[in-house]
């Protein structure tokens, strides 16, 4: 039996882009119907049966994504592409909730356009029950970190992670230190199609920027000084998998802007080649400082932050994620002692002070507290003796200060100290020059103290 054409639905407003890209893809064998807004789209859908819609967000009868939503709802068998050249964070993590296969930028590349309508074409239809089954190891066999958390906050991260694993836009996490956006990225690449390929992590903080392009797309042998064999660049090993930026924020200026057409074409020339080198590479990055406004500034490029930051993630800090606190202590209590220690749980004085506590390292600090605190344990419940000091001396107003047989004068007016720095740093937002001016300290002298007491001031920024 011979098989069916597939039939591709056109919606865009742009005369030029609409037919050029029909008829590139009825040069590829695909039938196409073009149509310029999202009515007549919809009526089309009624009418004729269709394997893929193409469709542009700014067009007329789309204000609301209307389109989107009546083709996800009652055509949820058609695949979906969206190719917008207005790209906005909300209309994309709405496409993405909606579940496109995937959202691609203008100008956008024929090939590029064609790879992603393959992908499209390839995946099986969304009709329900027809899910693909997900790996729970790694491609190294590893088992991938579970992730614990069934706060409202987490539940939402969740959602987008199983909308946007599936497709090949390009996802930045936020979040603070700590947070998990690793756990994330990595989660993000194994709930997806390329979970057999590599995850390849580049951390951007140890780079050089002199070896930037070196580490990144390779080198010939004698290229440079130093360049005494040929080197396989990182780019090229995660051909057709994902590469993880970690610490984006940290890429200088330089290194940006070579990354920007690795991003941009999927092509790097490796140093000292002529010939350039193809890739297909999901690039999934990570980090902790506030890009848009490093945008804002000048201090990130605007056209990489916008190829990278197609859908963005932020991850919630610990002390916004409820009783995920517990989950997590008690996740961890499991999986470290894998029952060696006859330590079975927290003491309520206990669970209460984690649910209390700031946590300014986030899940990391977590997971170190209730490792040491496993180690002091002295029966099967581990009590405040076994937390350390930023824990142990908390004070938080509605808690009684202290039991005077177990406190010296000096730890009382050490946490009572912390306790005014805590809430100092929290009403000028970490700034340090205006909460040094209230407490009538120089700047130098409020950091001491700060460093002194362990306080982060970076958990207090805004
Ligand atoms: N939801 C989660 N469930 C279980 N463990 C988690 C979760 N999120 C993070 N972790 C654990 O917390 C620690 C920190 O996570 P991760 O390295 O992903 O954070 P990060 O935000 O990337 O940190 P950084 O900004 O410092 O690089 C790791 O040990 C990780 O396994």
């Amino acid at each position: 039996m011979e098989k069916r054409v597939a039939r591709i639905l056109i919606a865009d407003d742009e005369p030029l882009y609409r037919n050029t890209t029909a008829e590139l893809l009825r040069d590829e064998g695909y039938e196409c119907i073009c149509v310029e807004d999202a009515s007549d789209a919809i009526v089309q859908l009624q009418e004729h049966a269709f394997d893929l819609v193409l469709s542009d967000l700014n067009m007329p009868g789309n204000l609301k994504l209307e389109l989107l939503k009546e083709g996800r709802t009652k055509y949820s068998h058609v695949q979906m592409i969206v190719v917008t050249g207005v790209p906005s964070v909300p209309s994309a993590i709405e496409s993405v909730r909606l579940g496109i296969s995937d959202y691609l930028l203008k100008p956008v590349k024929f090939e590029e356009l064609l790879a992603a309508v393959k992908r499209a074409l390839a995946q099986p239809s969304s009709i329900p029950g027809n899910t693909r089954s997900r790996p729970d190891r790694d491609d190294d066999g590893r088992s991938l970190p579970e992730i614990i958390g069934d706060s409202a906050a987490m539940r939402d991260v969740l959602e987008i992670v199983h909308r946007v694993a599936d497709s090949t836009a390009n996802v930045l996490i936020t979040g603070e230190s700590g947070t998990g956006k690793e756990v994330i990225a990595r989660a993000i690449h194994a709930h997806g199609a390329r979970y057999r390929e590599p995850f390849q992590v580049i951390d951007c903080t140890a780079i050089p920027d002199t070896l930037f392009e070196s580490v990144l797309f390779g080198h010939v042998a004698g290229s440079f000084t130093g360049a005494v064999k040929d080197q396989t660049g990182l780019l090229r090993y995660c051909d057709h998998g994902t590469a993880f930026f970690d610490e984006l924020g940290e890429l200088p200026a330089t290194s940006q802007a070579k990354l920007l057409r690795a991003v941009q074409e999927q092509t790097f020339t490796p140093v000292g080649d002529s010939k350039s080198v193809k890739v297909d590479t999901r690039f999934l990055c990570a980090t902790n400082r506030d890009l848009q406004s490093e945008v804002d500034s000048g201090k990130f490029r605007s056209d990489l932050f916008y190829r990278l930051a197609v859908i963005h993630i932020e991850l919630p800090p610990l002390r916004q994620r409820g009783d995920d606190v517990l989950q997590l202590a008690k996740h961890f209590l499991k999986t470290i002692q894998q029952n060696r220690t006859p330590v079975t749980g927290f003491s309520q004085e206990v669970a209460d002070r984690f649910v209390q506590y700031r946590w300014p390292g986030n899940i990391r600090e977590l997971r170190n507290v209730v490792e040491r605190s496993i180690t002091l344990a002295r029966g099967d419940q581990i009590q405040m003796d076994a937390l350390p000091a930023p824990l142990r001396n908390l004070v938080v107003s509605d808690v009684e200060v202290c039991d005077l047989s177990e406190v010296s004068r000096d730890e009382a007016i050490d946490s009572a100290d912390q306790a005014y720095l805590n809430k100092l740093l929290q009403k000028h937002g970490g700034v340090i020059a205006s909460a040094a001016r209230q407490a009538g300290l120089s700047r130098q002298g409020l950091n001491k103290l700060l460093k002194r007491h362990n306080i982060d001031v970076d958990a207090f920024r805004k």
